[in-house]
């Protein structure tokens, strides 16, 4: 795979992070010959005997994990890969002020407190799915991962300026770092996942994305600067980003009018690029959704949330399907496919492309079953001939109703008579070809990138011409 023009390519970066990040003494016993056999962009560190590629594995769009991609990592204790800027720790005052000053856009109140291991609330919110892929590679963790946030800066270094959300896995503030005085995201792990973190000391799917992201670096990923720990109990792991004032699901949620066609381009630009440097580096993000979506009021789209991200390579192993936000989820993956590829990312896609587009959910499921019929309603009901393999799958032997046409274009209209959202014949190409039921047929983020739509007028907007939005209230 070749590299965008105009990038310096994706592969050497990751590299270069890589060795310098994990030095030959930190290999593990018997991991350096598979290093010297491995010439491509892999974390050397993580493969497995049975993983040793003789040549690149984006040549099948088929592959499985790197099982051990955080499990060595845990054994490492150096300094330098946790903390980019600073090695020397600095504990600073505890904030324990109470003020008020406005946002740097410019308005809304934010309340500033102390950082304590009490932000952090005991909900419940770790879903099945995740809970799932956790057991994906359990039992290839071995020690404790507390050791590796040695020399780690304290999270007192920041100033906790607002909450912006709380996901699965962590909390996300806005905070200033008081030595530099910039605003960060600090996105606080949350460590009561489940058995797996009592034992280890540490939630995988934490140590995953920690780990994916300290070794990206493009403009459309959301960069991590550093892992700051603290708390109460000088326990707690954060996770310092640069901050983006908005999330693409916030930003569609509030606005009235669906994004034009040129916005569009310029987002999905972004988000192509973005995932071309991932695949690229053999990683597959599964869980893309607008809500994922980065986005600043300098018309820059980032992919954040790595925590169900994934290093692949060759041989296919068995691999959970419980992955993916439903609405975003393919069918290979609701039908109960074990093996899948970067695919699996372009459906998503596909998903926010017609979501961007239309500005509501192209397939608000409800269940499982409800996904699939609903996908299949829209795109027809797939058979042998045009899946080639699709009534092998686990759950395809569920009665969906027949639907012999793909019904997309209904929805997306190449003229409209009420003055709404129009797709020309490229656009819906694409649109159609990233929503390809069969994900050998569905197209790569390359063929994506190339597609002829972005150069047809309208060209996709610059970014310095992209809608600003007021920031969220939290
Ligand atoms: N760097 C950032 N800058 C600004 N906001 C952010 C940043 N990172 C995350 N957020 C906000 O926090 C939300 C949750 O972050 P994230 O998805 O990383 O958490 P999570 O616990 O993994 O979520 P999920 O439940 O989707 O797995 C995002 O949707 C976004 O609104």
């Amino acid at each position: 795979m070749s590299p965008e023009p105009g990038y310096v390519s994706p592969v050497q970066p990751l590299e270069a992070r890589l060795s310098e990040k994990y030095p030959v003494d930190d290999l593990e016993e018997g991991q350096l010959e598979e290093e010297q056999v491995m010439q491509e962009p892999v974390r050397e560190s993580f493969l497995e005997e049975d993983q040793v590629m003789q040549e690149p594995p984006m040549k099948s769009r088929w592959g499985s994990p790197k099982e051990e991609f955080v499990s060595h990592a845990d054994n490492i204790s150096r300094t330098s890969r946790w903390n980019r800027s600073s090695l020397t720790p600095e504990c600073g005052e505890v904030m324990v002020s109470e003020e008020h000053h406005s946002s740097g856009s410019g308005s809304g109140y934010h309340s500033v407190e102390k950082l304590s291991a009490d932000d952090y609330s005991d909900r419940e919110c770790c879903s099945s799915d995740h809970v799932e892929v956790e057991n994906e590679d359990r039992a290839s963790l071995d020690q404790g991962g507390m050791n590796m946030l040695l020399g780690s800066r304290s999270v007192n270094n920041f100033q906790k300026l607002n909450k912006i959300n709380e996901g699965t896995y962590g909390i996300v503030y806005r905070a200033r770092d008081e030595k530099t005085k910039e605003i960060v995201a600090l996105k606080k792990i949350k460590m009561k996942e489940d058995r797996f973190e009592e034992e280890y000391g540490f939630p995988l799917t934490s140590l995953r994305e920690i780990n994916i992201l300290l070794s990206c670096n493009h403009p459309s990923i959301v960069n991590v600067k550093e892992v700051v720990v603290g708390g109460k109990n000088d326990n707690d792991v954060y996770m310092v980003m640069e901050h983006l004032e908005h999330d693409l699901r916030g930003v569609m949620d509030r606005k009235k009018e669906p994004f034009s066609t040129s916005e569009v381009k310029c987002l999905m630009m972004q988000l192509l690029e973005g995932l071309s440097y991932l695949h690229t580096n053999w990683i597959i993000h599964r869980d893309l959704k607008p809500s994922n979506l980065l986005m600043n009021n300098s018309g820059e789209l980032k992919i954040c949330d790595f925590g169900m991200a994934r290093q692949y390579g060759s041989p296919i192993k068995p691999y959970t399907q419980m992955v993916i936000t439903q609405w975003y989820r393919p069918p290979e993956l609701l039908l109960g496919a074990k093996e899948y590829s970067t695919a699996v990312d372009m459906w998503s896609v596909g998903c926010i492309m017609a979501e961007l587009l239309s500005q509501k959910p192209l397939f608000p499921g409800k269940s499982e079953l409800d996904q699939l019929q609903k996908i299949f309603a829209v795109l027809g009901t797939p058979n042998e001939s045009i899946w080639p393999g699709f009534s092998s799958f686990p759950n395809a032997k569920a009665k969906f109703p027949s639907q012999p046409y793909n019904m997309l274009r209904k929805k997306f209209p190449a003229i409209s008579f009420v003055g709404g959202q129009i797709l020309s014949e490229r656009g819906f190409d694409l649109l159609n070809s990233l929503l390809s039921l069969d994900p050998e047929k569905r197209l790569t983020v390359e063929e994506a990138l190339n597609h002829g739509w972005f150069h047809e007028v309208p060209l996709p907007k610059s970014k310095d011409f992209m809608p600003t939005y007021p920031p969220k209230r939290c």
